[in-house]
């Protein structure tokens, strides 16, 4: 924010940090992907007056962003919060494009229900439901590290934790439901597949959650961000090539040549060798590559004539619902407010269930918090399925056990004229669509060698 609070368009990654230079005069950028740090490289770019062209395989831009209509009504598919507003690059560039936002007025007290028991949670039961549980678990993480014993899956530790205590079966497989939940849906991917170690003691739990909601969907603070920028969709990229002089981005049947490129594909896409690389990526990159996490979160979005359950019971504008089969995580369902529909939340390993059938798998949801079966019947579904996107191939990013944060770093270091930018790409905000988008202005930084960029809003 600039003097007398008016917006700036002076934007830096966190940092006033000029990056490492790349090899070679910059006279032309490919942007490889037009997700949120593609589209922030080449508005930052283009504002320079720097030739840039994004290339994106989808017909649409915005990637893991993606709003779409449900009944009528604003559904985010993909990110959907403005997670840690403050000292955000994201929230700065939404004040400075006046795109209209609410902050997330969904209550913390809330409902729940368990499928398997077939009934409603009682407020005590509920009461756990919070990041406190993990402090003891935390506390053990950071002991195990001071004593310099191996890092281990998020899983081992809560099934430990979980043993040593003194609950009854049926109250203990609860609450191992919900810490999957919670651990899940920050981490997208399965318990077991995430490091303890990053999960408590580096960088997946970020302090409070004050989020902010885009009141018309991510798409309005996509639109504005891509409005100057040449893109060309349905453009997929098999392959990029460099030699000491340039890049050329190859397609099916056409290769765009410059300078530069930088490389935006989610770390799924990479792993999956989705977009190829000649020559190839030097090996130690590759082994980053391959021992980084990437699982999956899902979505549901039932959407009905009028918010039956408002009225009913304010408590169920938030709630956990125990699927019955007690090896999936819990999955929420919130109402932000601002339209009759449902969103569902659906973590890693009770993706699955819900893929089979979702309009059912939702109805089941809601009518487990409602408490009996629905006086209305849905009028739309949205329901997403990330990780078989050829795409995306999930969600977003996690450490595995054994592994550290400093991986989503080394997945930044530029290879010869290629940058990488991307939620994967820094340990600072991984995962977020803010650290996307810092990504996307590092890398700009970089090409411009300033240590901030200006971005502009139409
Ligand atoms: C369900 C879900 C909920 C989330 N919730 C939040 C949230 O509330 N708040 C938050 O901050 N973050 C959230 N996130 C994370 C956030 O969406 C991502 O961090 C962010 O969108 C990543 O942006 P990106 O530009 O790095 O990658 P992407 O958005 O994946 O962009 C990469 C682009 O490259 C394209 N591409 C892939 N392969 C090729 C190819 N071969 N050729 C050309 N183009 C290609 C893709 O189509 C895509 O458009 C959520 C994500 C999901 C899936």
């Amino acid at each position: 924010m600039g003097p007398f609070g008016v917006p700036d368009d002076l934007f830096d990654d966190g940092s006033t940090a000029i990056p490492q230079a790349l090899p070679g005069d910059v006279e032309r950028v490919v942007v490889v992907g037009a997700g949120i740090a593609g589209l922030a490289v080449a508005n930052a770019l283009t504002t320079a007056g720097i030739d840039c062209v994004v290339l994106e395989a989808r017909d649409r831009i915005g990637g893991r962003l993606h709003t779409v209509d449900v009944d009528g009504h604003v559904a985010d598919l993909g990110g959907a919060w403005i997670h840690h507003p403050d000292d955000n690059v994201l929230a700065d560039w939404v004040d400075l494009a006046g795109v209209p936002w609410i902050v997330d007025p969904t209550g913390t007290r809330f409902t729940g229900a368990d499928l398997g028991e077939g009934r409603r949670l009682r407020p005590e039961e509920l009461a756990g439901a919070g990041y406190a549980v993990f402090e003891p678990l935390a506390d053990q993480v950071r002991a195990d590290l001071a004593a310099g014993r191996p890092d281990r899956s998020m899983a081992e530790v809560v099934d430990d934790h979980l043993a040593a205590g003194p609950l009854p079966d049926d109250e203990r497989a609860r609450l191992r439901q919900l810490m999957a939940a919670m651990v899940e849906q920050d981490g997208a991917g399965p318990l077991a597949e995430i490091s303890a170690r990053w999960a408590l003691t580096e960088g997946m739990f970020v302090g409070d959650v004050v989020d902010n909601v885009p009141v018309q969907g991510f798409r309005s603070i996509l639109a504005p961000l891509a409005a100057a920028s040449a893109i060309r969709l349905d453009s997929p990229v098999r392959r990029v090539e460099q030699t000491p002089d340039g890049v050329t981005v190859v397609g099916d049947g056409w290769s765009e040549a410059g300078s530069h490129a930088v490389v935006t594909v989610s770390l799924g896409v990479l792993k999956n060798a989705g977009v190829g690389f000649v020559p190839p990526l030097p090996p130690d990159r590759q082994a980053v590559i391959d021992r980084t996490g990437f699982g999956t979160l899902e979505k549901v979005f039932l959407a009905f004539p009028e918010p039956f359950w408002r009225d009913r019971d304010p408590g169920l504008q938030h709630s956990v619902v125990y699927p019955a089969d007690r090896t999936e995580a819990a999955t929420w369902t919130w109402d932000f407010g601002l339209s009759p529909t449902m969103m569902f939340l659906v973590a890693h390993s009770a993706a699955a269930t819900m893929r089979r059938d979702p309009l059912a798998w939702a109805v089941q949801q809601l009518e487990a918090v409602y408490g009996e079966p629905l006086p209305v019947a849905p009028t739309g579904l949205a329901s997403t399925d990330w990780l078989h996107d050829e795409h995306a191939r999930g969600a977003y990013a996690h450490i595995r056990p054994g592994a550290f944060d400093a991986d989503f770093d080394a997945l930044a270091a530029p290879v010869g004229r290629i940058g990488f930018a991307g939620e994967h790409t820094g340990s600072e905000r991984a995962g977020y669509a803010d650290g996307a988008m810092a990504s996307g202005l590092r890398e700009a930084k970089r090409l411009l060698q300033l240590p901030a960029v200006r971005l502009a809003a139409p």
